[in-house]
């Protein structure tokens, strides 16, 4: 009998822990396995706001792919997925195509702009390890630029959006300004870390007493909300934003754009049902249409039926998921055994405010702050390490600086 293709669009947190949860249940006389990405690497997307401040080097946040597959069982292959065809069971890569019995969609997210002039062209955005490292080097730049022609544009950082990550982010900032100010002789109250929010309060959706904690820990350390402000253009020098009805502009040439993202836009134009961009998965986390096409991470919409709503985008609900999609997976593969359906159990949220302070809730409602919330948070990360490549992996990029 033939042995059935495997593939995995996409090595983030979705696709590399089914990945990795595949290689353990199956021979290689089972499957082929194939795993694509467009690096040769993996990032943690939830470091990657440390890398674009510069208080972590990118190194720390990625993980050589080779490092945790076993290439007896999976065949990796670099290369940028141009579009799934899901009537041919077939995926089109920049240098070729693929064939597949079982596809895994888990290609991750991208920046929506949301029609807002100026943010592509002008605006930088923290996608991935590339994106970090340009506002890591556009922020050095800007600060040693500033002896030239002393233009404040260049020493204003404006956050777009107060959600969890423009609040991440101007957490690292907080941190990083005074060592930037230090090494390019700025004096530190000639810059400001600006953060637009269009809801009346940031972090929309957390408990207020945790809001009140983020607040108060970020202005002490210099950064300044402006909340019901709706960013309407973003200039090459400047931006501009709606408060009261009336409109504003601040003059910078540095523009985080945090605001919001959507699914990866191939699933769209690779022709699947979406809501909301996203394909609204089976309790199975196969797609309505295809018995054959699982979708995971943010590129999967589940709906939850306590709030209505459908559940945020996160690396734990997608961790969460691979392993769904992996027993299902071998489930039809091995052909024993029922598919199960995925049930999402929170584990919390915590939100880093710079070194040594966060906050976040665990345990259901337990409320965490300060260093409490920032241990807890890199203990989760060391336990994502743990179970993606073990101790060897965990040793060599574990979080371990509990007290920093
Ligand atoms: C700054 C920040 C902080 C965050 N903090 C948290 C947090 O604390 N806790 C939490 O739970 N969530 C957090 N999130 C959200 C979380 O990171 C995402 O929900 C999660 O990464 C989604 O995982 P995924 O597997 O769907 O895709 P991703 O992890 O985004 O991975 C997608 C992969 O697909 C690859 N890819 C994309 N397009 C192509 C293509 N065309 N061809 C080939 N490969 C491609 C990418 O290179 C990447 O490797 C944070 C997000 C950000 C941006």
């Amino acid at each position: 009998m033939k042995k059935p293709n495997i593939v995995v669009l996409g090595a983030g947190y979705g696709g590399m822990m089914t990945t990795v949860k595949l290689q353990k249940s199956l021979n290689a006389s089972e499957a082929n396995i194939t795993l694509v990405n467009k690096n040769d690497y993996h990032y943690q997307t939830t470091w990657l706001h440390e890398v674009s401040a510069g208080t972590v080097h990118q190194d720390q946040a990625r993980i050589t792919i080779k490092d945790v597959i076993n290439e007896h069982k999976v065949n990796f292959v670099q290369d940028t997925v141009v579009e799934i065809k899901p009537n041919e069971n077939k995926v089109k890569l920049e240098n070729g195509e693929l064939d597949y019995d079982y596809l895994v969609i888990g290609l991750g997210f991208e920046s929506a702009t949301f029609g807002i002039p100026g943010l592509e062209e002008n605006a930088l955005m923290i996608n991935d390890i590339n994106s970090s490292r340009l506002i890591r080097e556009h922020l050095e730049f800007n600060f040693a630029e500033y002896h030239k022609d002393q233009n404040p544009a260049r020493l204003n950082i404006v956050v777009g959006g107060g959600g969890f990550t423009g609040i991440e982010f101007v957490g690292e900032l907080a941190n990083k300004v005074p060592e930037l100010c230090k090494e390019y002789d700025i004096d530190k109250s000639q810059v400001r870390i600006i953060n637009v929010e269009g809801a009346p309060t940031v972090l929309p959706g957390f408990d207020p007493e945790l809001v009140e904690y983020a607040m108060n820990s970020l202005e002490a350390r210099g950064v300044e909300f402006i909340t019901g402000a709706l960013l309407k253009e973003s200039k090459p020098d400047a931006v501009v934003y709606e408060k009261d009805g009336k409109l504003n502009e601040i003059p910078t040439l540095t523009t985080v754009w945090a605001a919001g993202v959507k699914a990866n836009t191939i699933v769209e134009k690779s022709g699947f049902e979406t809501n909301r961009g996203k394909i609204q998965v089976r309790p199975d986390m196969r797609a309505p249409e295809f018995d054959n096409v699982f979708v995971i991470g943010d590129c999967a919409l589940i709906m939850n039926e306590e709030s209505g709503r459908p559940f945020p985008p996160t690396a734990q609900i997608a961790i969460q998921q691979s392993a769904t999609v992996a027993h299902n997976l071998v489930s039809l593969v091995k052909g024993h055994g029922e598919l199960e359906g995925f049930e999402f159990k929170s584990l919390g949220t915590l939100a880093s405010l710079g070194h040594n302070d966060g906050m976040g809730v665990v345990f259901g409602d337990k409320k965490l702050f300060g260093w409490k919330a920032t241990f807890m948070k890199k203990m989760s990360d060391n336990r994502y390490l743990m179970k993606l490549g073990g101790i060897g992996l965990l040793l060599k990029k574990g979080k371990f600086n509990f007290f920093y």
